[in-house]
């Protein structure tokens, strides 16, 4: 007892005597520590991209691109952005859907179509997401509507949180994920992973927020009984630590690796379209495709850009995707703000399931018959 209790008090004389500059410089070793770690890291994978990288500056026809010998002086990126073609399709993909129209316009457009809802129908009655938050979703189609489930409550659930590859083993084993298909969200922190997963599901369950880094384990949603959506935490900046977001990407890229190819469907790429692929995109992308990993970009944010500006992102992006093994060579461009385009990728994650949707109610059938 005596014996513990000098330990105690020569354990309190000990901290007590640890000077504040001591504590400061221990913590500033561990943040250098931690940094360290993450440059090694990044150095490692833009050393092994080097080989794969294309300058989609150098497609373009003066080929003087930012890394050619041929390069203007003094011409500025900017500059050299705005030689990229145009599609035509693609233009007038963007004027059709309204990807381009701004947000305040889109609430001027929601306001009125309440006021009309309201007064057709009834002044009580609840007025549809789609119409008060998304108003560029677009008509919704039958088949969708009875997809999503919304006359139902329970649209969209939030099934279980898994911080570890082992917990969404776990979960998996318990059947507590028992939908036969998955689909992941991952992106640059902020991108907009979890306000798409709302907005194509007409629902307000994923949380988001103007924070990068704001989800930080693996969110699993069931969108109905056949379906999982899974948001994940985003790479790159976080306002977390060097060591965590180092723990989310392990966590990212060892759920997508390990997830067996019959149950990860696809995987959502989301990247803002106002920049474009970034390294750590392409170092995600590339990843994904050394892993045999199914992937489709989604451009987010476009209600952001200008109609030119997103129809030249395109064609970048277009140009680097179209390399890539196990890459799914449609882009889709959407706003999860406005709702624009984004019907689109609900109408492909329906086209995803409806065979299962198909064999399950056959099954039912024979189940029935017997
Ligand atoms: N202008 C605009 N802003 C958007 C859009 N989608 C999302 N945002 C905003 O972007 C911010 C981040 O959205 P989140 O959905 O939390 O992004 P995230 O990718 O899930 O971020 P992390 O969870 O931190 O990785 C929020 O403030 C959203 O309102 C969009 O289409 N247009
Ligand atoms: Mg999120």
């Amino acid at each position: 007892m005596a014996g513990l209790w000098t330990a105690l008090v020569e354990g309190t004389r000990s901290v007590a005597s640890v000077p504040s500059d001591a504590v400061e410089e221990s913590k500033e070793d561990v943040r250098d520590a931690g940094r360290s770690r993450y440059d090694k890291i990044s150095r490692r994978r833009s050393e092994h991209l080097r080989k794969f990288r294309v300058d989609t500056y150098d497609l373009l026809e003066h080929k003087g691109g930012r890394n050619g010998e041929g390069k203007p002086k003094g011409v500025s990126n900017r500059a050299l952005f705005r030689q990229t073609p145009v599609d035509a399709n693609v233009m007038e993909k963007i004027k059709t859907l309204k990807l381009c129209e701004e947000n305040r316009a889109a609430q001027r457009v929601a306001k009125g179509k309440v006021r009309a809802f309201k007064k057709e129908v009834s002044p009580n009655h609840k007025v549809p997401v789609q119409m008060r938050f998304y108003p560029f979703f677009g008509a919704l189609d039958p088949e969708i509507n009875k997809f999503l489930g919304i006359p139902k409550r329970d649209k969209l659930r939030l099934v279980t949180t898994c911080g570890t590859v082992k917990q969404v083993e776990e979960a998996t084993e318990a059947s507590l994920i028992a939908t036969p298909i998955e689909v992941a969200f991952a992106g640059r922190s902020n991108v907009g992973k979890s306000s798409l997963i709302n907005a194509l599901s007409l629902a307000t369950c994923a949380r988001s927020a103007n924070v990068p880094g704001y989800t930080q384990s693996l969110h699993f949603y069931a969108l109905r009984k056949d379906l999982s959506l899974v948001d994940m935490p985003g790479y790159g900046y976080a306002s977390a630590g060097y060591d965590q977001v180092d723990d989310w990407n392990d966590l990212v890229d060892s759920y997508l690796v390990s997830r067996g190819k019959k149950r990860l469907r696809r995987v959502y790429v989301v990247i803002d379209s106002r920049h474009g692929i970034k390294q750590n995109d392409r170092e995600f992308l590339h990843m994904l495709s050394k892993a045999k990993v199914k992937f489709q970009v989604v451009m987010n944010k476009t209600d952001a850009c200008k109609p030119s500006d997103l129809a030249k992102r395109w064609w970048h992006v277009n140009e680097e995707i179209k390399r890539l093994p196990n890459a799914v060579h449609r882009i889709h461009m959407c706003s999860s703000r406005t709702g624009a385009g984004v019907q689109e990728i609900t109408k492909e994650l329906y086209h995803l399931t409806s065979h299962i949707i198909g064999t399950t109610s056959s099954v039912q059938q024979q189940q029935q018959q017997q």
